[in-house]
């Protein structure tokens, strides 16, 4: 939506019944109600429609990302293919530029990553995000060509580092939400967000991550909208778990399976990621959250 205001767009569904709804109600009702499609947006349910353009941004769940890579390889490579999610591959433990670097090592790809509501965006709301490409050039392109009326990119060649920050913040989301609907209170919550993000920035560091890519919009920015807003799916899932309540198994909870990975590759590598651990065991039904609050303040105490 924001994009159309910058030349022609083509909006890529698979699904014909819902590109065939969104063209003839203006509006996609699913995902993203309330919001005018712009007349300049063309939808299609042919992903060689959006391929005829040189970028490409891939908005789908991090699980899901081989699954589309895999089906449109060779109409994606080749491409600039930005990818838009959040997360790391349970199994590989690939974020998604690795991931599509792995399939499709034609493509030219990138990360757009930072704080930002879908809704927000679209309704033309002002956001900053991070568009980290490992080159320069191309990175200095692709943030000329996304930038918006109302979207302002930042540019990083640290590709790990806002891949990591993307991922971990939904992980400490769950366990902020989780802290709140457990009625810990607001201190809790913020002593919570701070292990996070050290957590976070700890694991970053030991992938060779850049420290200041941490500070940025991509790690503290994202780290502080998603762990204060309701809006978050991630935040509120947290919620539903603190307060003892089901969550819709429809929703995309992106921190489930990251948190799930991270706590594979701490097990495997013999990492400390406690904070992370426990939002793993707390979605399988194995930790009340009552325990792991037990757990993390029952730690050895250790300096700052
Ligand atoms: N919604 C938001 O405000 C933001 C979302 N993100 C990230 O964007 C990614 C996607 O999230 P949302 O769009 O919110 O999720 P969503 O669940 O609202 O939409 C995902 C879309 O991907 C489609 N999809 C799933 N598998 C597919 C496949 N194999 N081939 C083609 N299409 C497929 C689904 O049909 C659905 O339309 C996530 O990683 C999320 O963290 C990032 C920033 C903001
Ligand atoms: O990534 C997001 C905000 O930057 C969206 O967060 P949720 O996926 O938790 O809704």
């Amino acid at each position: 939506v924001s994009l159309a205001g910058n030349g022609p767009v083509t909006l890529w569904t698979r699904s014909p019944d819902h590109a065939a709804e969104m063209r003839q109600r203006g509006e996609n009702a699913a995902r993203l109600p309330g919001i005018a499609l712009p007349p300049g947006l063309r939808i299609s349910e042919d992903i060689r429609a959006a391929a005829a353009c040189d970028t490409l941004l891939l908005a789908v769940p991090m699980q899901k990302l081989r699954a589309l890579l895999a089906a449109h390889g060779p109409v994606l490579a080749e491409r600039s293919l930005v990818a838009c999610c959040k997360g790391i591959e349970l199994g590989s433990g690939l974020g998604p530029v690795a991931l599509i670097q792995s399939i499709l090592p034609e493509a030219r790809a990138a990360l757009l990553t930072g704080p930002s509501f879908a809704d927000d965006i679209a309704r033309e709301l002002p956001t900053a995000l991070t568009l980290a490409c490992a080159d320069p050039d191309r990175g200095a392109a692709l943030q000329r060509q996304l930038t918006t009326g109302n979207l302002r990119l930042y540019r990083t060649t640290d590709v790990t580092g806002a891949e990591l920050g993307g991922a971990l913040k939904n992980v400490m989301a769950i366990a902020c939400g989780a802290c709140i609907g457990q009625g810990m209170g607001d201190s809790a919550r913020a002593a919570l967000l701070t292990r996070g993000f050290a957590e976070l920035q700890r694991y970053a560091a030991h992938r060779g991550a850049r420290p200041e890519t941490l500070m940025g919009l991509s790690g503290l920015g994202d780290l502080t909208l998603t762990c204060t807003s309701d809006l978050s799916r991630n935040y509120r899932y947290g919620l539903a778990l603190g307060r003892g309540e089901t969550f819709d198994d429809a929703m995309t909870v992106e921190g489930v399976a990251t948190a799930r990975a991270l706590a594979e590759i701490a097990s495997a590598d013999g990492l400390d990621l406690p904070i992370t651990t426990a939002v793993a065991r707390l979605s399988r039904g194995s930790l009340s959250v009552a325990d792991v609050i037990a757990e993390l303040l029952n730690r050895p105490l250790k300096e700052e």
